[in-house]
């Protein structure tokens, strides 16, 4: 095999077989062209010729793919990824993160967004590697548009830093299918292709206008003549799929050289998945690895052909701006966001103070549906509850909603339970929709009469009285024993609901949604015995409403201790109070001078008037000359003259007091901030507080301290450092930080998980 100076051309030459005779058709040499031919080269010049410029494309909105193709043993993941132990032998993978990010960091004047995602295709089988545990992870499909590759569950994950990044790779690639090979001793049996999505926008404000191109690196696994290597069992059939799917690979890319009509793209996973790089919108490179020694040389020339094949063909790739309907979301956000903002603005000028128009958090809305169970125990009145936007009229609207669903359930439930809900709950307080008795025959409808049966009162005994409904004995009998499910019929629904519950129901159903915000995870109230309580409470009928009602009388009472036998609980209860204070004489006091401002403008106004009125009915000659400089038309009489004084007076009354209203004004919104901020404060602290009674203090502080990150290393963390900073220096690149930390982390984490590499 010969390169030629060009550094272009290779030539094979064949040797005589001298079996076939003199006269044959065997070829002598072969020789084909190429973009380049690389031979003892160094990996930087393997990127910087073969990637470089691809890399370059995607950071500017134009899709690429770089693939190496070869046979077993011949170097594709040594090029692609290289030796993750040495820096410099660095394949094309991290280089091309190294390179990417380096950019990133240059380009200020562009925001990007970038994500990765590394799959593998083993034995005809897609296999996520970023996935939480990609042994399992082979519920992947590809499916493609006119003009998109996707691939349906694949993970990606975003990263902001090389070393980020570069994790995500050295992780994904721990999980990929390698086995010893008679020809390498840690063969890749698999297709692997890392994948690199870039978002580009001009800068923050144009979120909407953005590039998305993708980089592909894909290592391919090694074809190989199964009659030299003479696999056996499960290599038999690796081998089989591999070279199933490269001949596949080899006939797209032969239908795509003669331009046929019909490319078989789906015939095998890996030509579905590479159908954007080999026939669409990509600007893709091959690197064609050879292992130039004569007993390879069949599989060198076959390697050879199918490299001059791929360079004919022709790709379309354009710079692919986005109309991403996500993006299109964001701008719609951005836009719902300075509404907001004006809306606010407006609320101020017009004295309105601090309206809320974001929905309601869980919190709020529990809150707004136990006002409006207070509202209709009568001990809220009707101007407590908020009407200040339409957002909280509809809201407050829900949470009647809210609170009517849980009576007609709890009403449902004590029903199906034999009533023990409403017979406890009955006495007297449940009124009946249309004064019909219990157990009556319902005339609209085939059943009895549901309310709620006094006490006293008991199915009958005999079941032929029970039988009969037309007795009116029967009849109250009847729909007694429906209540304890004894009856076969089943009253109508809408007959419940007009029950009116008791306030012993309304107490469980607030404590119903109280046990529902309190079952979410994270809830500090969801602690050991009271678990036992709620899954008690999740079980069933009234003694779950009961148990929870009983929860919630807990969390008020220990609340309430908090806040007046707790020092920090009394604190910080006595600054809520003092904040609330201050928030109520502001707001008198911008009412004050509201009034005020008013009624000067009131003055101002009816002023205004007096004055156009005298001037339209003082006749010309009986206007003083003194009073108005002398001119004619603006000769003012005596009593213009006062009223025009007046005005003047009223309109700096006003100036005043509506500087005075504006100042007010500014500081209501910081007021109600620390009023807020004090009853976060209180709720925390009670929150902290119930966490310590329940001897989770010390967890919970750990769990801060994770959130919060610590600057102070510790000195594990304080030699790693150092050693990065050693391996940096030996490598002589300070820049090759992020792959020594991002190769150290991995391997604590390989180290963590030990587990095959290879699919079962
Ligand atoms: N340019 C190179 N310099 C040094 N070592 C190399 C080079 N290319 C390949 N090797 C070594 O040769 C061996 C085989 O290489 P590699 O695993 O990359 O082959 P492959 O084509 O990916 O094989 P397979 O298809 O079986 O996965 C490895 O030990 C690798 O380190």
């Amino acid at each position: 095999m010969r390169i030629h100076k060009d550094g272009e051309t290779i030539t094979v030459s064949f040797p005589k077989d001298a079996a076939s005779g003199l006269i044959n058709n065997q070829l002598d040499s072969l020789s084909l062209k190429f973009d380049g031919v690389l031979e003892n080269v160094s990996q930087d010049t393997v990127y910087n010729t073969c990637a470089h410029d691809a890399v370059d494309s995607v950071l500017a909105g134009v899709n690429a793919c770089v693939f190496c193709y070869g046979q077993t043993g011949a170097g594709k993941t040594f090029s692609m990824s290289g030796d993750v132990q040495n820096y410099a032998h660095r394949g094309i993978i991290p280089r091309a993160l190294h390179h990417i990010f380096k950019e990133v960091d240059l380009r200020t004047d562009k925001v990007y967004r970038v994500e990765v995602s590394y799959m593998e295709i083993y034995n005809e089988g897609l296999y996520d590697l970023l996935a939480d545990n990609p042994a399992a992870a082979d519920n992947l499909a590809i499916l493609d548009d006119a003009s998109n590759t996707v691939v349906r569950g694949l993970t990606r994950v975003e990263v902001r830093s090389e070393e980020e990044a570069l994790a995500q790779f050295f992780t994904g690639k721990q999980g990929r299918s390698t086995a010893v090979h008679v020809l390498n001793n840690s063969s890749s049996r698999s297709h692997a292709l890392f994948s690199v999505y870039v978002e580009t926008r001009a800068s923050a404000e144009a979120s909407e206008r953005a590039l998305l191109s993708k980089l592909h690196l894909v290592d391919l696994a090694g074809s190989e003549r199964t009659k030299k290597t003479n696999p056996s069992g499960e290599q038999l059939r690796e081998a089989s799929c591999i070279n199933k799917s490269l001949t596949f690979l080899e006939q797209v890319v032969s239908a795509l050289a003669r331009k046929d009509n019909h490319v078989p793209f789906r015939q095998s996973k890996l030509t579905a998945a590479l159908r954007d790089a080999l026939g669409g919108n990509c600007r893709t490179v091959m690197l064609a690895n050879l292992w130039p020694e004569a007993a390879h040389l069949d599989e060198c020339v076959s390697t050879l052909r199918f490299a001059s094949c791929v360079r004919c063909l022709e790709t379309s790739a354009v710079v692919n701006e986005s109309a991403d309907p996500v993006l299109a979301l964001r701008k719609a956000e951005r836009q719902v966001k300075e509404l907001r903002q004006e809306l606010a603005m407006r609320d101020m000028l017009s004295g309105r103070g601090r309206v809320g128009y974001e929905d309601l958090s869980e919190g709020e809305q529990l809150e707004l549906q136990q006002l409006v169970l207070r509202y209709l125990n009568g001990s809220a009145q009707l101007d407590e509850l908020p009407v200040d936007s339409l957002k909280r009229i509809k809201e407050t609207y829900k949470a009647f909603k809210a609170v009517a669903g849980s009576w007609a359930a709890a009403s449902a439930h004590g029903s199906a339970n034999g009533g023990a809900a409403d017979a406890t709950a009955g006495q007297g307080d449940v009124a009946e929709f249309d004064g019909a008795g219990v157990g009556d025959v319902d005339t609209s409808s085939s059943g009895f009469c549901i309310g709620t049966a006094p006490m006293q009162a008991r199915p009958s005994a005999s079941p032929s009285a029970a039988g009969r409904a037309d007795s009116p004995a029967s009849n109250a009998a009847a729909g007694a024993a429906g209540k304890q499910g004894l009856s076969p019929r089943v009253a109508p629904p809408s007959r419940m609901s007009m029950s009116s519950p008791s306030p012993r129901t309304q107490l469980q159903t607030a404590a119903q949604q109280q046990q529902q915000q309190l079952t979410r995870p994270g809830s500090p109230l969801l602690q050991q015995g009271q678990k036992g309580q709620l899954a008690a409470a999740a079980g069933g009928g009234a003694a779950a409403a009961e148990g929870a009602a009983e929860l919630l009388f807990d969390r008020n009472a220990l609340f309430s201790k908090y806040k007046h036998s707790v020092a920090d609980g009394k604190r910080q209860a006595e600054q809520v109070k003092q904040q609330q204070q201050q928030v109520a004489e502001l707001k008198q006091q911008i009412k004050d001078i509201g009034l005020q401002v008013n009624s000067s403008k009131e003055e101002i106004d009816s002023l205004s008037m007096q004055l156009e009125a005298r001037k339209a009915v003082t006749p010309a000659g009986n206007r003083s000359s003194s009073s108005s400089g002398g001119a004619d038309a603006g000769v003012l009489d005596n009593d213009q003259y006062v009223l025009m004084q007046q005005v003047k007076a009223a309109k700096a009354r006003y100036r005043t007091a509506f500087d005075s209203l504006r100042e007010l004004r500014s500081s209501l919104d910081p007021a109600v901030d620390s009023l807020a901020a004090a009853k976060e404060a209180l709720l925390a602290g009670f929150d902290a507080w119930l966490a310590a009674q329940q001897g989770q203090q010390l967890g919970a502080t750990q769990q801060i301290a994770a959130w919060r990150g610590d600057d102070e290393m510790d000195p594990g963390e304080a030699f790693e450092r150092m050693e990065l900073a050693r391996k940096a220096a030996q490598a002589g690149d300070p820049s090759s930080t992020a792959f020594f930390a991002a190769a150290s982390k991995t391997g604590r984490a390989a180290v963590r998980s030990p587990g095959s590499t290879m699919r079962s």
